[in-house]
């Protein structure tokens, strides 16, 4: 009922425990504070909470225009329903290393298991997009450094995303990988990999976990787990699925209201209301007001 009762502290514990555990975890992206219960209910490991998603449901595209406080709220938002650690999607830290620590402390705050700090330029842009520019390694590495100095918690993982690999190469994301480690970076978060082989080699080249990015029109194939276990992958997101399924079941949705004048024909795709409020968790207020509301004292009438 209400909110997750597991703390922040305890679900920063348990993503390092996962990211050390040896076998690749999986973390759907939530599109709302309700499907991270769902991501919950279906036994995945952990919450991704995408930039993407959260700009593109505020109806903006994905170009660093959201800011700290709205990410911080709907992240917190997210991360309170659900027992599992979340990892959100930091951008670029919302401006200069000093700013960067600031976020850390907000997302903290927020109740947040770890994120993702990038080193693109602003404004930035889909790392599956052509077109896209790199920070310098200085710059790149304050962030991190910035990052990791500023945390209370020493669990709250600070992963360094670099987008180096579709600028300069598969081996100018080994160096910055690595340097991006020295400067505190707990994990890495290599993006727009080609193949498997670019996985692999970001794998050689640290020795903290990695994660692999599963977005669908991307420029990586859709690797299973399976896959990105014999390569050395920790950790997988599918960050935008969720949303993308949703939107599109929507868009169908109103183009069957439009041509047959009625929703009859889509009502076995839907959630069923008793579905919906089991997800919510209604018979618990409804046990919360039972015992609340209707006591009885003696002498009292
Ligand atoms: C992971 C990502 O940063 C996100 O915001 O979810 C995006 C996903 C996408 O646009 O498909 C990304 O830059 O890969
Ligand atoms: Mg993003």
């Amino acid at each position: 009922m209400l909110y997750s009762k597991v703390t922040p502290e305890q679900k920063r514990l348990k993503l390092r425990e996962l990211l050390a555990s040896g076998t690749v975890q999986q973390f759907p992206g939530a599109f709302n504070p309700l499907s991270a219960r769902l991501i919950e209910e279906k036994g995945f490991a952990g919450v991704y909470i995408s930039g993407a998603v959260l700009a593109n449901d505020l109806g903006l595209p994905d170009i660093g225009l959201t800011t700290l406080t709205e990410v911080a709220t709907r992240a917190g938002q997210i991360a309170r329903m659900t027992d599992l650690p979340s990892l959100v999607d930091a951008d670029t830290g919302f401006g200069e290393p000093m700013n960067v620590a600031r976020t850390i402390q907000e997302l903290e705050n927020a109740g947040l298991a770890g994120c993702h700090i990038e080193d693109q330029f602003n404004p930035k842009r889909c790392g599956h997009l052509d077109g896209k520019n790199v920070v310098d390694i200085d710059t790149a590495t304050k962030r991190i450094r910035a990052a990791a100095d500023a945390r209370r918690d020493p669990n709250f993982l600070i992963m360094a995303r670099t987008d180096i690999r579709a600028v300069e190469g598969i081996q100018a994301a080994q160096d910055r990988a690595r340097a991006l480690v020295d400067a505190g970076a707990d994990a890495i978060f290599p993006e727009a990999m080609r193949d498997l082989h670019e996985f692999q080699a970001i794998r050689d080249a640290v020795d903290v976990p990695i994660l692999a990015n599963m977005t669908e029109f991307g420029k990586s194939d859709l690797f299973t787990v399976d896959q990105l276990q014999t390569v050395g992958v920790n950790m997988v997101i599918y960050p935008v699925t969720l949303l993308r399924i949703a939107m599109g079941a929507a868009e169908r949705t109103l183009e069957s209201i439009k041509a047959a004048g009625t929703q009859e024909a889509q009502v076995e795709n839907m959630l069923t209301r008793a579905r919906l409020y089991e997800l919510v968790d209604y018979e618990a207020y409804n046990q919360f007001d039972t015992g609340v509301f209707n006591f009885k004292v003696p002498g009292i009438r």
